[in-house]
């Protein structure tokens, strides 16, 4: 595998370290018997989940699974038919983007959401604007809030773009990048507000070999640098195994397993769904 060479031994010790601490504490994200159904269709069927702070935490399934549901619930976009969500012990079924903001939760989507006119740094710019307490006459003013918030959330910006490798393309227009520094922009942006946890909705989708590579090292580099709780889906499930402390497996809806990777590499559950082996009268599903 090209993970432990990739980042350096001392890196991942870090890592299983920073795994160990989280683990030892209670969790920072919870979903409590969260079902979501569409008219017939059940996306999500009584799904718990536990996720520590500070953990890198996947979720992997076929096609249909499941997996954007579970994103969209955490991030309060879809509201549970049933069940609850809990970050840092608040609990909520169903929030407005910018209560979800302010409970600290932040995420990316599978096709980049950005301000394509707009450059680099003034993208990562507007995942603060939920922050600020100043309003938009305070800073048509310039008021010293307004003025502070202004300069604080510059210089923020400037931080993540430096941890990112951005900042050489801190003016350019987003719509002119390449699609692999769309995904980092989009990632930078909602790592600026330094979220307690960050949703990342298949970040390396459509990507290159390397750049999915790169994009993996930027994951790690925020949580190692800000201790972020981080939520993923994924459809590469080598990279996923590599890069995530534990894995929740979605089939139909249910989770059928959560684990370590190495836990999941070996149930026997989870390779039968991927092989789409049919079970309990359902129909198999491709990966
Ligand atoms: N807005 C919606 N309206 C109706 N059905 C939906 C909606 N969103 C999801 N579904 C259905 O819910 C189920 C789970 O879909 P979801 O997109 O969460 O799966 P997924 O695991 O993310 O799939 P993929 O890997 O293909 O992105 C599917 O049967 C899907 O058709």
């Amino acid at each position: 595998m090209y993970g432990d060479d990739y980042v350096g031994p001392s890196v991942r010790a870090q890592e299983r370290q920073q795994a160990d601490i989280a683990a030892s504490q209670g969790p920072l994200l919870a979903l409590e018997n969260v079902t979501l159904s569409f008219g017939g269709v059940t996306a999500l069927a009584a799904v718990d989940l536990t996720i520590a702070p500070g953990e890198i935490h996947a979720v992997i399934g076929p096609n249909g699974a499941g997996k954007s549901s579970l994103i969209n619930v955490i991030s309060g976009l879809y509201r549970p038919s049933s069940g609850r969500v809990w970050v840092d012990g608040v609990s909520y079924a169903g929030v407005p983007a910018h209560r979800a903001a302010r409970l600290g939760l932040s995420r990316t989507f599978q096709t980049p959401a950005l301000f394509k006119g707009l450059s680099v740094a003034d993208n990562i710019v507007t995942g603060l604007a939920y922050r600020n307490r100043s309003n938009f006459l305070g800073q048509a003013l310039g008021l010293p809030l307004s003025r502070r918030e202004q300069a604080e959330a510059r210089q923020r910006g400037e931080e993540v773009m430096t941890l990112l490798r951005l900042e050489r393309y801190a003016n350019h227009l987003t719509g002119a990048l390449p699609y692999g520094l769309q995904k980092r922009t989009e990632l930078a942006r909602a790592l600026a507000p330094n979220p307690k946890v960050l949703l990342l909705d298949e970040p390396m989708a459509g990507m290159t070999a390397t750049e999915k590579l790169e994009m993996a090292d930027y994951v790690r580099a925020a949580r190692t640098r800000y201790g972020t709780t981080i939520v993923l889906v994924e459809h590469d499930v080598g990279l996923v195994m590599d890069l995530s402390d534990r894995i929740a497996v979605l089939d139909y809806g249910r989770k059928i397993a959560d684990g370590t990777p190495e836990e999941v590499r070996n149930n026997q559950a989870v390779i039968d769904a991927y092989l789409g082996v049919p079970h309990d009268n359902e129909q198999g599903a491709g990966i």
